[in-house]
């Protein structure tokens, strides 16, 4: 058996779709969330695509946005993979470029013999070469990718709150306007909305490209779901500051009946939230709300009489990242505190001097460490999603000076924990 990894050509492109996710289909452990509501599996492939549409998409495929590696055996074609090129904000409001894996997929009879390993070095000497410090993924399955350095850094959480328990603690005035727009006006909206919210919030990510496209289109889901609804908030200059898209799907079952899906919802600033959830949550005709992929320190919950109204249905952890430079990384991002802390990573000893104004990184051969750990729990650690004091009592990192692992907890301490709405 030979085993090649190489970029595909333009020829090539639509052999390598055939076996992406998109088109080969994919059992989804987390599907959309109308789906849960309507008992359909909302990930496309819905419908297959037709030979016309493969050709339209393969014709855009290759370009620096999207760089795809593939496996050849015995010269046919058989995994396939990429790196997406994103960005990705850093406490600090630092904005990085960032490689993100993703489209990963080896055909069934090709599967466990090594093509994924050897895809995802190309993959991450490709990071390199282009001087990406941070490789990033969402990961179809938890035990795959720590092999390869990569740590859970995001999570996400789906909850659901019954309209009737959903009461809010204070009364509102809202100094602006909520407006339900058509399609075409909210993805005027979203993008610029976006760009300001991924300049504050930390973990989030640049859109992928044609990511606003579908929004002007509208259409229905195959899914039943019905259309999607397009409210937005401006403030009291009529300026736009939040915005949210949800669904009202039909449900064949009557106990799934009523439910107002959100599918995304940002602001930004705490008015516009308030009146965006205030609408949502007391909507006509509708019995309870459901919303997936919310930041897992939601405010909502501290805002209403119940906080128990709010019921958490599932965490799941949604960025993986992997550091590809620690010097470059650590200094990249600034800290919630001043302090020299030696890291001993994967072996390799590293002085940080991190400060709120931001940090160096020096080598430090031969120092003894105040804390060992690997870049698998670093890229965890990174954006301060996961406490160093967490992997300590897991016994994944070993504190040789006392009090070190919380000294590096108040480092890396978050303001807010580290979310991405958007994926790739
Ligand atoms: C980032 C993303 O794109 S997420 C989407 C990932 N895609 C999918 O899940 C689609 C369905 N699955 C697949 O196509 C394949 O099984 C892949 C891509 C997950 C793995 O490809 P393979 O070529 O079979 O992996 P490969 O043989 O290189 O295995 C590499 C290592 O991962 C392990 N591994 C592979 N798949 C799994 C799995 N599902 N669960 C646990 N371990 C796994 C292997 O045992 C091997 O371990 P080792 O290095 O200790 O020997």
């Amino acid at each position: 058996m030979t085993i090649e990894i190489r970029p595909i050509t333009q020829g090539e492109a639509v052999e390598y779709m055939r076996l992406t996710p998109w088109v080969s289909g994919f059992p989804q452990e987390e599907p959309e969330p109308v789906a849960w509501y309507t008992g359909r599996a909302a990930y496309p492939p819905l419908v297959q695509p037709t030979a016309e549409q493969l050709e339209q998409y393969c014709a855009g495929l290759l370009t620096d946005w999207y760089r795809p590696q593939a496996a050849f055996v015995d010269g046919k074609l058989a995994g396939g993979s990429a790196i997406v090129s994103v960005e990705l904000t850093l406490p600090g409001g630092q904005q990085v470029p960032m490689g993100g894996v993703s489209w990963t997929a080896v055909l069934p009879t090709y599967r466990r013999r090594g093509l994924l390993r050897q895809m995802m070095g190309a993959l991450l000497d490709d990071c390199r070469e282009r001087g990406e410090f941070l490789a990033g993924l969402s990961a179809s399955e938890g035990a795959i990718y720590g092999r390869y350095g990569f740590g859970p850094a995001t999570f996400q959480h789906r909850w659901e709150v019954r309209r009737t328990d959903a009461a809010f603690r204070t009364p509102f005035t809202d100094p602006g306007r909520l407006e339900l727009v058509d399609g075409a006006t909210a993805a005027a909206v979203w993008p610029t909305l976006h760009e300001q919210i991924r300049a504050i919030r930390v973990g989030e990510i640049s859109p992928s490209a044609g990511r606003w496209a579908g929004l002007a289109a509208g259409g229905l889901p195959a899914d039943g779901s019905g259309p999607a609804h397009h409210l937005i908030h401006r403030d009291a200059t009529g300026a736009p500051d939040g915005a949210a898209i949800f669904r009202l799907p039909w449900a064949p079952d009557p106990a799934d009946a009523g439910v107002l899906a959100l599918a995304s919802l940002e602001a930004l600033n705490p008015d516009a939230y308030r009146a965006l959830w205030g609408l949502l949550l007391d909507f006509d005709l509708t019995k309870r709300v459901v919303a997936a992929r919310r930041p897992v320190d939601e405010p909502l919950r501290w805002m209403l009489t119940n906080p128990r109204a709010l019921k958490l249905a599932r965490t799941r952890d949604n960025l993986w990242l992997n550091i590809l430079d620690v010097q470059r990384a650590l200094e990249a991002r600034t800290y919630a505190a001043t302090d020299a802390l030696v890291l001993e990573v994967d072996g390799v000893s590293w002085r940080l001097d991190a400060a709120p104004e931001g940090a160096a990184c020096t080598a430090a051969p031969g120092v003894p460490a105040d804390v060992s750990l690997t870049v698998q729990e670093l890229g965890s650690l990174y954006l301060g999603g996961v406490r160093a004091s967490e992997f300590r009592d897991a016994g994944r990192i070993r504190e040789h000076t006392s009090g070190a692992v919380s000294r590096l907890d108040a480092l890396l301490r978050p303001d807010r924990a580290p979310h991405n709405a958007m994926a790739f």
